[in-house]
């Protein structure tokens, strides 16, 4: 196979990539690369894999416009526990129960786990930006639900609106960046999601902390959330959908437009935007005739119209999804990393760390997990300078470690802390105001422990997930990404049911080292089956797994290319 990767790139005015190009974005002569799995490339279609530079305005204006969705995300599921704390017999005239709690806290993240499927349907029969544009909707209603309303029954549902407003945009908002960008800055501007999510959870624990000392301030808590989705929709109004969305629904004259400003500056005073241009087209709709020999192939009847044909195409995409091996690899690779994601028990930290902190006798328990969350948001920083430059799988293999060293450490510390017989074990996790006897000094090595597992995870099982879009295939996208991101629900509830019991039956101990152990089955399972995608177009990254997991050919052609970057 001719490794593209390695030929000398001729940065201005000429041909890129050892190829020269015509105008319409065509390979001259008899040049042409190779897809991984050793399929030809159809010309013209390896290019933006040597672009260079930043990504344009037009494209940073998208990314930050989808991502607000993100610091809903953040925001929504961050301030929950200040809330809970606040409300005291606002609701329903009583103090709430354990189990109103609980309700109140799982019906956001099962909302979530169900909205994430159902949205993913109607993305693929309506659009991305469409969903996005419902997220906001039930982002405001819920929000508005929350504050005003004068009952827990209320509040569950105010709770449930907003986590399928979060289930919807967690999935599509990172599909929505991943269509839009160009391969070399897909990594990053996924990203900048992840810091919209992490900088919600800051700004949540902050809000939290201001308004938990006024009356009645828990009603501004989550009020607040209405504001940035009311906004996001305005801005999204005039956003355009996805070119790769455009294409699949025969729109080719919108998306080149959508396209060219996507690329716009990238023009080296040769052809370059204009081949970009084509090379997306071209890729996309060499993907989408693949697709339709598939389903020739198959049993949907190509005449059905309306309701009926859109069943048929659901059905059809589902089969697809598992019955094609590399879109069942795709979709295996996805949940493992969202399962992982949330198995480690990162959000245990999210939701209970002020608890832990209260626990082992740290004086102001919110501060100290606004630690926490400052940790989450500035090392995510990290990965959005690094992901693209180090690559996904080596970003996970790097980092997964660290996070192991802080869950050890954090387990061995709870061996020595010995916490004062009041707080044994659930009636210590519930209790307040508990100091410990034997001075500072682990208590102080479990926040230090916590903050180095913290790091480890924002740099890459925090935000390396949320790239899924990239292994599938369009006509699986959608679906393949919502079922990956129902993945990540279903197990956050797992963690948020299971924490405190763990903690009480298991020891801290024990649950720490419980979360080390899935920490390091998740590294093994990366290090066999994830192949490197950074730097891939879009329509590229899949072709790794159309015959087996890609991963050794992935890393050879990415170690070219760094080679070649120097
Ligand atoms: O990517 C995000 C991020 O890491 C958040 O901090 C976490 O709370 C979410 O569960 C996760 O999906």
């Amino acid at each position: 196979m001719a490794d593209t990767a390695a030929e000398p790139l001729i940065a201005h005015g000429g041909p890129r990539n050892g190829y020269a190009y015509n105008n319409d974005g065509e390979v001259e002569g008899d040049q042409r690369g190779e897809f991984s799995d050793g399929e030809e490339r159809g010309e013209g279609e390896e290019v933006d894999e040597r672009l260079l530079g930043t990504p344009g305005m037009f494209i940073w204006v998208l990314t930050c416009c989808a991502g607000l969705s993100g610091l809903l995300f953040g925001y929504d599921t961050g301030v929950i526990s200040s809330t809970l704390i606040s409300i005291n017999t606002d609701l329903s005239s009583r103090p709430l129960t354990t189990l109103d709690k609980s309700l109140i806290t799982s019906s956001t993240s099962f909302f979530a786990l169900l909205a994430s499927p159902l949205t993913g349907i109607l993305a693929d029969a309506w659009g991305r930006k469409f969903v996005i544009l419902v997220a906001d909707a039930l982002f405001v209603v819920g929000a508005l639900l929350q504050a005003f309303t004068t009952s827990v029954p209320g509040m569950i549902a105010g709770r449930s609106i907003v986590g399928a407003a979060v289930g919807s945009a967690s999935f599509v908002v990172p599909l929505y960046i991943g269509e839009v960008s160009p391969g070399p800055f897909r990594g990053r501007l996924v990203v900048v999601s992840s810091l919209f999510i992490t900088g919600g959870q800051v700004v949540a624990y902050i809000v939290g902390w201001l308004f938990s000392m006024q009356l009645h301030g828990w009603r501004w808590m989550v009020g607040l959330g209405a504001a940035p989705a009311a906004l996001q929709c305005i801005l999204m109004w005039w956003m355009p959908e996805t070119p790769r969305y455009l294409i699949k629904t025969g729109r080719k004259e919108q998306a080149r437009r959508i396209l060219s400003r996507v690329y716009q500056g990238t023009d080296d005073g040769g052809n370059l935007e204009q081949v970009l241009v084509n090379g997306v087209l071209r890729r996309v709709e060499r993907e989408i005739l693949e697709e339709e020999d598939v389903v020739r192939g198959g049993s949907r009847d190509l005449d059905k119209t309306g309701f009926a044909a859109k069943l048929d195409q659901i059905q059809d995409n589902f089969s697809q999804l598992v019955n094609v091996g590399g879109n069942r690899r795709a979709l295996i690779i996805a949940c493992l990393l969202q399962g992982a994601q949330q198995l480690c028990g990162f959000n245990s930290l999210m939701y209970f760390s002020a608890t832990i902190f209260s626990l082992v006798g740290f004086r102001s328990p919110a501060l100290t997990s606004l630690s926490i969350a400052l940790t989450n948001f500035l090392f995510t920083l990290v990965a959005f300078h690094y992901i693209d430059r180090i690559g996904r799988r080596r970003i996970l293999l790097l980092s997964i470690p660290i996070m192991i060293i802080g869950l050890a450490l954090c387990a061995v510390a709870f061996i020595f802390l010995r916490l004062p017989a009041s707080a044994g074990a659930a009636g210590g996790i519930g209790a307040k105001e508990i100091t410990v006897e034997e001075g500072m000094l682990w208590p102080v090595v479990i926040l230090l422990a916590m903050v180095v597992y913290v790091a480890g995870y924002a740099v890459g099982l925090g935000n390396v997930p949320w790239q899924q879009s990239e292994l599938f295939p369009l006509s699986v996208r959608s679906l393949g990404s919502a079922l990956a991101t129902a993945t990540n629900w279903g197990s956050n509830t797992v963690v948020g049911l299971t924490f405190l019991p763990m903690m009480e039956f298991f020891t801290p101990t024990g649950t720490f080292a419980l979360y080390a152990v899935v920490c390091a089955c998740a590294l093994g399972a990366i290090w066999r089956i994830y192949p490197e995608t950074a730097g891939l177009a879009l329509e590229e990254s899949q072709g790794l797994l159309k015959s087996g997991w890609g991963v050794d050919e992935s890393v050879r052609r990415a170690n070219a290319r760094r080679r070649e970057r120097g």
